[in-house]
């Protein structure tokens, strides 16, 4: 064993940057990731091109510095210094987006499209029917919401190609999420975009909340977006209250956890009530007006098991593939391809969905993982230890059941830790007054369940913690994924078991990832060399 004060062990790879201090400005130059980020996408370009034919990408420059003055860039109370960003183009207007919504974006702080972003939205714009994948946190939301923004409500560009909506009275786009959280964070992100005086032209149809308001609000407002849960929105497209027949857009983010056995009549009364599916247009002339007339389908995930590959072939016409850096025909991709298959259960149920998939894709590069043996009564305890040593803010610890969630709050607080518990059987207002606490920083350590694992963008967060074991390498790479986003630095500390050390270094293997053995100890991070 051997001890090393924080600032010591980091000091090789971040220079004189004082590891999760939380003061000063922290850039990832200084975490020295700039070189990191770059070896990890040369890697994932070689192993991703094998086999596969690119067939359009969109121009690249080179990487740019982005920071200093324009740090209003990410949108956080604490502005971090994002000195290298995977930023791909210069601005959005590159990307084809209508002035209007330019504007808009500046306005709220968007200048520079991410990778995935750049990729995304012209390939959206030709209406393509596509599977949207780059790892967490690389802003997957507005790649699909800018080319939905450009075609529909008021930003849309003066000129529709000739597509005229007419006297609008179907919803234009369906937005559906796995949890009410992020269908309500996708929301406020339209919200945003659209401005206080159009709100109304997105409609939220989250479960949780009062079923007949929403349907109030439909009748009345006529909204253009609706996002919702499966379930709420197939309960009121069931009740004929959904106009969604000449429905344009449907996205299914987080699309892996969708086609979960638990989601499967509900979307599947979504998949064929919304829009025109776009395999009627097999077997027509290819035309772009047929193919405007039909539904597009976006897919998007940070994970992307082959059994998405497979729904993505049967519910969409022609999808493409599109990742940070390129855009690939899924018919290229096979469960052998660059695409793995993962454990994630397929709507078909189907046994053969379990490879991990290549998760140097799926989680950000800055992000650090160590792992830290403990029995399981002082689990609790190792974990105010953890946020001590790591001097965390603000920090996510997962447990894997609901019952354990109380009695750890009630732990952290009598050791004079803010706390608190977030799970699927609170209401949706204690649910949502909860996070709005946690964004404030009035809580310090939000205990919660897989619910809090999937989209949520909670950008404060520079701990993640495991207290239980996440089942596999997909819901390892969401959990950590809700810290280290855009750019940010990150920590993933996994408290185990002696017996379950194996588990968590295979959860390592397959990810990629180098996970470090390490203990706390007199408020010290203690790296334990193998
Ligand atoms: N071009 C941009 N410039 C600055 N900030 C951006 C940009 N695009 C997105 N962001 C911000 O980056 C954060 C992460 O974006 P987002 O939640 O869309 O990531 P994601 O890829 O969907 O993550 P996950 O896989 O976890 O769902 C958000 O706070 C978002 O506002």
């Amino acid at each position: 064993l051997r001890k090393f004060s924080q600032f010591t062990r980091i000091a090789p790879f971040q220079g004189n940057v004082r590891f999760l201090s939380g003061s000063g400005s922290l850039t990832l130059a200084s975490l020295g990731l700039k070189s990191e980020i770059k070896t990890v996408s040369a890697n994932e370009k070689n192993k991703l091109q094998q086999g596969v034919s690119t067939i359009e990408v969109p121009k690249r420059r080179e990487q740019k510095r982005v920071g200093g003055n324009k740090t209003g860039f990410v949108k956080s109370k604490n502005p971090v210094d994002i000195k290298t960003a995977p930023f791909a183009v210069e601005s959005f207007s590159e990307l084809g987006l209508p002035p209007l919504l330019v504007e808009r974006l500046e306005k709220e702080g968007f200048t520079v499209p991410t990778d995935v972003q750049a990729a995304a939205v012209p390939t959206v714009l030709k209406n393509h029917d596509v599977v949207i994948q780059s790892y967490t946190g690389s802003g997957k939301t507005l790649a699909y919401l800018l080319p939905i923004l450009s075609r529909v409500g008021p930003l849309r560009g003066e000129t529709l190609n000739g597509y005229e909506t007419g006297n609008k009275v179907d919803i234009e786009a369906v937005i559906v999420a796995p949890s009410r959280e992020l269908g309500m964070q996708i929301v406020r992100e339209v919200e945003k975009l659209l401005g206080p005086a159009n709100k109304k032209l997105v409609q939220q149809l989250v479960g949780g909340a009062n079923r007949s308001r929403q349907e109030e609000a439909l009748r009345k407002n006529k909204p253009s977006i609706v996002v919702g849960t499966p379930g709420r929105i197939a309960e009121i497209s069931a009740a004929g209250k959904l106009p969604t027949h000449g429905c344009r857009y449907l996205v299914l983010d987080e699309v892996d956890q969708l086609l979960a056995f638990s989601f499967r009549e509900d979307m599947k009364r979504i998949i064929d009530h919304v829009g025109r599916r776009p395999g009627a247009c097999r077997g027509e002339p290819n035309s772009p007006l047929v193919k405007r007339a039909a539904r597009q389908t976006i897919m998007v995930s940070a994970t992307v098991p082959f059994s998405v590959i497979r729904a993505a072939r049967s519910w969409g016409c022609d999808p493409l593939l599109i990742q940070a850096n390129k855009v690939v025909p899924l018919e290229s991709l096979t469960p052998s391809g660059p695409v793995n298959i993962s454990g994630t259960p397929s709507i078909t149920g189907s046994s053969s969905d379990v490879q991990a998939m290549p998760c140097v894709q799926s989680l950000p590069p800055n992000l650090q993982h160590y792992y830290t043996i403990t029995r399981i009564q002082h689990k609790v305890d190792m974990l105010r230890r953890c946020v001590h040593a790591m001097d965390a803010k603000c920090v996510i610890a997962f447990m894997n059941h609901t019952k354990q969630l109380k009695d750890a709050v009630y732990k952290l607080e009598a050791r004079g830790m803010n706390a608190a518990e977030l799970h699927g059987d609170l209401s949706k207002l204690i649910r949502s007054t909860i996070l709005k606490k946690f964004r404030n920083g009035e809580i310090r350590v939000l205990l919660t369940n897989e619910l809090s694992a999937r989209g949520l963008d909670l950008p404060e967060c520079d701990l993640v913690v495991n207290l239980g074991l996440p089942t596999d390498s997909v819901h390892y790479a969401h959990r950590a994924g809700r810290t280290g986003r855009l750019g940010r630095k990150g920590t993933v500390v996994t408290i185990c078991e002696q017996p379950e050390v194996f588990v968590v270094k295979k959860l390592g293997k397959q990810l990629s990832l180098s996970m470090q053995a390490c203990e706390f100890s007199e408020g010290n991070l203690v790296i334990i060399e193998d």
